[in-house]
C-alpha cells in the first residue's frame, strides 16, 4: 500500500457532529474524505419512529428559542419547516397526581414549585461565583450539595418528583451527579423555550438537510460515495502519520487523520479498539465523564382516556420511588387523533426497563394510568420502547457533566491523539448534550484539523 495522502481524513459517525466535521471540511477546501457509519442511516441520536403509522421521536424531540442567540438546530429547522409546537409546563401544578391516585391541590404544588425556583436560582448564583475571578480553580458541587447548602433538600414524594422535573427530566442523571458549576445556568444563550418537533420527515431532517448542502444526491437519497453506511468501525491504529481502520465486515480504510464522532458511551464501552492503547491520561479523562439515559415510552390507545385540551398536555405522578414513571406528556396538539402518551423515564429506571419485556413495561404502565384513570381504561394496542443504552452504536442518550469532573479532565476528553481527534455532543462544554452541542463540536473539531494542516 502506498501511504495516505497527506490531506486524508476518516469520520466515524454521521450524526450531527460528524455531518457538521465533514461540512466543515468540504467548505474549506478538505474534500478527501470518507464518513464510515455503522448504522443504516444518518442522523445519530436525532432519529424517528413510528408509532401505528405515526411519527414519533425516539432520541433528540425538542429544540429551544427565546434567548439572546439563535440555536442553529432551530434556525435549520425553520428553513425547512419542520413542524415544531409550544411546549407549554405553565399548568403543571394542577396536574400532580398522587401515588393511588387523585391530584395534589393546586396550592401544594406551587409552593413546592416556588422551593424548586429557589434551588434553581441559587445553583445559578453559586456557578457564577465559581466562574467569578474570586472563585477557586474548579471549585465545584453537586446540585444535592446546593440543595444541602441552602438547606432545602427534597425529601417527601412530592418533593422528589418536582425535584425529578427541575433537574433529572434534562440532565437524565441524579441531583447527587450533576456538577452546578457546568450546568447552571441552563439555557443562557438560546433560551428555554421549548419547541416539541412533531413532523412526519422527523427531527433528522435537519441531518439531512444541512447533508444535502454538500454530499451528492438523487431523488432525496445521499449517493455520495464518501458517506459509507454499515461500516462499523472495529479498530483504529494509528501512527504519527496514519490511521488504519478495520470495519466488522473485514473492509481496511486509511488515512492521514480520522476524526471520531461516536458518543462517549461507545468509547467508555471499548466497542472501538485503539491500537496502541489511548494513553492513561485520555482513559481517565473519558471514563470519569457520564454518559446518561433517557427514555421516552410510547404507548398507543385505542381512545383517548385522559384529560385533555388547554394546560392539560403534562401530568407528573408522584411515587416514592423517585423516577418511577414520573412524566408523562399527551401528544394530542402535536399528532391529533392518535391517542399517543408517552412517559419519560430516566437512568436506573431506563435501565432497568431496557432490560424487561415490553408486556412487563405495560403492566407497570397500566398499573400507574389505572391508579390514575380507573380500572375500566383500555390497553395500549401499540407500546415503543427505544433501548439507547443497551444499542452498541450509542450506549446511552446524551453525556452529562459529573460534580468533580475539573476543566483539566475535559481539556483531556476533548484533546488529538497523535492523528486522531474527537467529536460529538461531549465534546462541546457550552451546550453539552444537546443537538446544538454536536452541531458546534463538529465544526470546531474540524477547524482544529485544518489549523493543523495549515501548519
Ligand atoms: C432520548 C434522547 C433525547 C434527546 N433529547 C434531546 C432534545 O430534546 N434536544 C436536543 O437538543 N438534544 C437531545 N438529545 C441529544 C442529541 O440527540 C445528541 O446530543 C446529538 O444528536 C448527538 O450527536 P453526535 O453527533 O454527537 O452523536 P451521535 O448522534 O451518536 O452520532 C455518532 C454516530 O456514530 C455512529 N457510530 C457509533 N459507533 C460506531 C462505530 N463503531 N463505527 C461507525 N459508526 C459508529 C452512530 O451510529 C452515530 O450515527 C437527545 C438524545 C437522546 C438519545
Amino acid at each position: 500500500r502506498s501511504p495516505p495522502a497527506s490531506d486524508s481524513i476518516i469520520i466515524v459517525g454521521a450524526g450531527m457532529s460528524g455531518i457538521m466535521a465533514a461540512k466543515t471540511l468540504e467548505e474549506a477546501g478538505y474534500k478527501n474524505f470518507i464518513i464510515l457509519e455503522a448504522s443504516s442511516r444518518i442522523g445519530g441520536r436525532i432519529h424517528r419512529g413510528d408509532v401505528a403509522g405515526n411519527t414519533v421521536e425516539m432520541g433528540a424531540n425538542w429544540l429551544f428559542s427565546g434567548g439572546p442567540k439563535t440555536s442553529p438546530s432551530m434556525t435549520i429547522a425553520k428553513k425547512i419547516n419542520l413542524r415544531r409546537i409550544y411546549s407549554d409546563y405553565g399548568n403543571i401544578s394542577a396536574n400532580v397526581y398522587k401515588q393511588q391516585g387523585g391530584l395534589y391541590e393546586k396550592h401544594v404544588v406551587e409552593s413546592a414549585l416556588e422551593i424548586a425556583d429557589e434551588r434553581d436560582a441559587f445553583c445559578t448564583n453559586l456557578s457564577k461565583t465559581f466562574s467569578s475571578e474570586n472563585g477557586r480553580k474548579d471549585d465545584d458541587i453537586s446540585i444535592l450539595g446546593a440543595q444541602r447548602l441552602l438547606k432545602q433538600v427534597p425529601r417527601s414524594p412530592l418533593e422528589m418528583a418536582i425535584d425529578y422535573f427541575y433537574n433529572d427530566y434534562e440532565d437524565a442523571e441524579p441531583p447527587r451527579i450533576t456538577s452546578v458549576r457546568t450546568t447552571f445556568p441552563r439555557f443562557e444563550e438560546f433560551g428555554e423555550d421549548s419547541y416539541f418537533v412533531a413532523d412526519a420527515r422527523g427531527f433528522e431532517s435537519v441531518v439531512h438537510h444541512i447533508a444535502k448542502g454538500f454530499l451528492s444526491f438523487k431523488s432525496n437519497q445521499i449517493t455520495d460515495p464518501r458517506l459509507k453506511l454499515n461500516k462499523v468501525v472495529k479498530k483504529m491504529s494509528y501512527s504519527k502519520d496514519k490511521v488504519t481502520v478495520k470495519t466488522e465486515d473485514g473492509y481496511v480504510y486509511q488515512a492521514k487523520y480520522a476524526i471520531v464522532s461516536v458518543s462517549i458511551g461507545v468509547l467508555q464501552n471499548n466497542l472501538i479498539e485503539f491500537l496502541p492503547n489511548l494513553p492513561g491520561w485520555k482513559s481517565l479523562a473519558i471514563n470519569n465523564f457520564d454518559m446518561a439515559v433517557y427514555t421516552k415510552i410510547f404507548l398507543k390507545f385505542p381512545y383517548q382516556f385522559w384529560p385533555t385540551g388547554p394546560g392539560t398536555e403534562f401530568f407528573l405522578y408522584v411515587h416514592e420511588r423517585r423516577g418511577y414513571y414520573p412524566i408523562w406528556q399527551h401528544l394530542e396538539k402535536e399528532l391529533p387523533g392518535s391517542n399517543i402518551l408517552f412517559v419519560t423515564v430516566t437512568d436506573d429506571e431506563s435501565r432497568r426497563i431496557e432490560q424487561q419485556s415490553d408486556q412487563k413495561t405495560i403492566a407497570e404502565v397500566m398499573g400507574v394510568l389505572r391508579k390514575l384513570f380507573g380500572n375500566k381504561i383500555p390497553q395500549p394496542e401499540t407500546i415503543l420502547v427505544p433501548r439507547w443504552w443497551s444499542n452498541p452504536f450509542y450506549k446511552g442518550s446524551y453525556s452529562n457533566w459529573p460534580n468533580g469532573y475539573s476543566q483539566r479532565l475535559y481539556n483531556d476528553l476533548k484533546a488529538p491523539i497523535g492523528p486522531i481527534y474527537f467529536t460529538g455532543e461531549h465534546t462541546n462544554s457550552s451546550h453539552l448534550g444537546y443537538t446544538d452541542g454536536a452541531y458546534f463540536a463538529g465544526i470546531n473539531t474540524a477547524n482544529s484539523l485544518i489549523k493543523c494542516f495549515k501548519q
